[in-house]
């Protein structure tokens, strides 16, 4: 046989089997419409994510998967039909931390698929008011990074917003330089997030020692203020900034860390259910008297509810008054973490499970 022939015969069974996932696909669409409608009877609120059964199907997916395509990849095509199944459902409203570009604007894909209808906002105290105020169902802000640690303005938020932790999601986060200029030696000024900045300190004090740093809103700000600007600043940015704003790449990969990742939070107004493999975030204050935190943190290791992290930050309520971010694993809904949680609560001055939440599955 000819390549040409042998060729057409393997493009012939591929038409077929195209054929055959296309009717199952919108035979799936067509049950996400019953779901949908089933929803609306019962009353439930407005809209229909659910990320425990997101959670649960994705795991599902990578568990029975034999290949040949990778259980990532599997994974990653079920989002992406789950994400069209509920778009057809009623599409979703999400707020992020912009501008376009941005890394949250990565995550928030990541996490949703790509029907996900996404609002740019340019700070995150804006994401969380636009989620309280009812202008988007769901909202993604970052919250820390493996080489700055936490986002304070995430976890400050936290302390004034009844808002719920939903979900969470982890990006592999690469700096590159962009400017209009090709030339590394013609930058004279840097513009890029703080964190951003700080994660590439090394290459920068290396690279652009005589260069000015200046910090601003967002990396995708800085993009975009380059691309306004002459050809003497540059910007530290992810490569899909390049593209939107027009940039070239000067440098690649320039973070000083090579495993630089970042966590991001879904919040929304409602309590998640248990997925089976969940995570708990905690806000709590201790009553000022000396082995309070000590007594706090007992009930969890009595019962053996692994702490993944704890964070202090001023209450802002006193002077040297702190409230503690804690992560357990497990949903609050389980009877040990449950019965935990009521005699951490007798030793808290505040106590407030901010959000019980499936572990991130991609
Ligand atoms: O099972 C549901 O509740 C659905 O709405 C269906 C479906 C899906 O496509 O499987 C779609 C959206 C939800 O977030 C979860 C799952």
């Amino acid at each position: 046989m000819s390549e040409k022939k042998a060729l057409q015969a393997v493009r012939e069974q591929i038409d077929k089997v195209d054929k055959q996932l296309q009717d199952l696909l919108n035979e799936r669409t067509a049950l996400a419409h019953q779901v949908a409608e089933i929803k609306q009877q019962s009353g439930e609120q407005a809209d229909f994510y659910r990320p425990e059964r997101e959670a649960m199907i994705l795991r599902q997916v990578m568990a029975r998967n034999n290949g040949p395509l990778s259980d990532l990849e599997m994974a990653r095509l079920f989002r992406e039909i789950m994400s069209a199944c509920l778009a057809a459902e009623k599409p979703l409203q999400v707020a992020y931390l912009g501008p376009e570009g941005s890394f949250t604007q990565a995550a928030s894909l990541k996490h949703f698929g790509g029907s996900v209808q996404l609002h740019s906002m340019a700070t995150i105290a804006d994401v969380f008011h636009a989620v309280e105020t009812g202008q988007a169902c769901y909202g993604v802000v970052p919250v820390e990074n493996s080489t700055e640690g936490m986002v304070n303005h995430t976890l400050d938020r936290f302390v004034s917003s009844s808002l719920k932790i939903n979900g969470e999601v982890t990006i592999r986060i690469h700096h590159y330089l962009l400017s209009k200029s090709a030339d590394l030696s013609q930058i004279k000024t840097v513009y890029a997030h703080p964190q951003a900045l700080a994660q590439c300190r090394h290459w920068l004090t290396e690279n652009l020692p005589n260069s000015v740093q200046i910090p601003v809103n967002s990396n995708s700000e800085a993009a975009k203020l380059v691309a306004e600007n002459g050809l003497d600043c540059a910007a530290i940015a992810g490569n899909r900034a390049a593209e939107i704003y027009g940039l070239s790449v000067l440098a690649n990969n320039i973070e000083d860390e090579v495993g630089n990742t970042t966590r991001f939070l879904v919040i929304g107004t409602q309590l998640v259910e248990p997925s089976g493999e969940d995570k708990t975030a905690l806000l709590v204050s201790t009553k000022n008297k000396p082995g309070a935190l000590q007594n706090l943190l007992k009930p969890l290791a009595d019962k053996g509810i692994s702490m993944s992290r704890i964070e202090s930050r001023p209450s802002r309520k006193g002077i040297w008054e702190y409230v503690f971010f804690i992560d357990i694993e497990g949903h609050c809904q389980d009877p040990t973490v449950a019965s935990a949680l009521q005699e951490l609560e007798s030793e808290s001055s505040v106590f407030r499970v901010l959000g019980s939440y499936p572990k991130a599955v991609l």
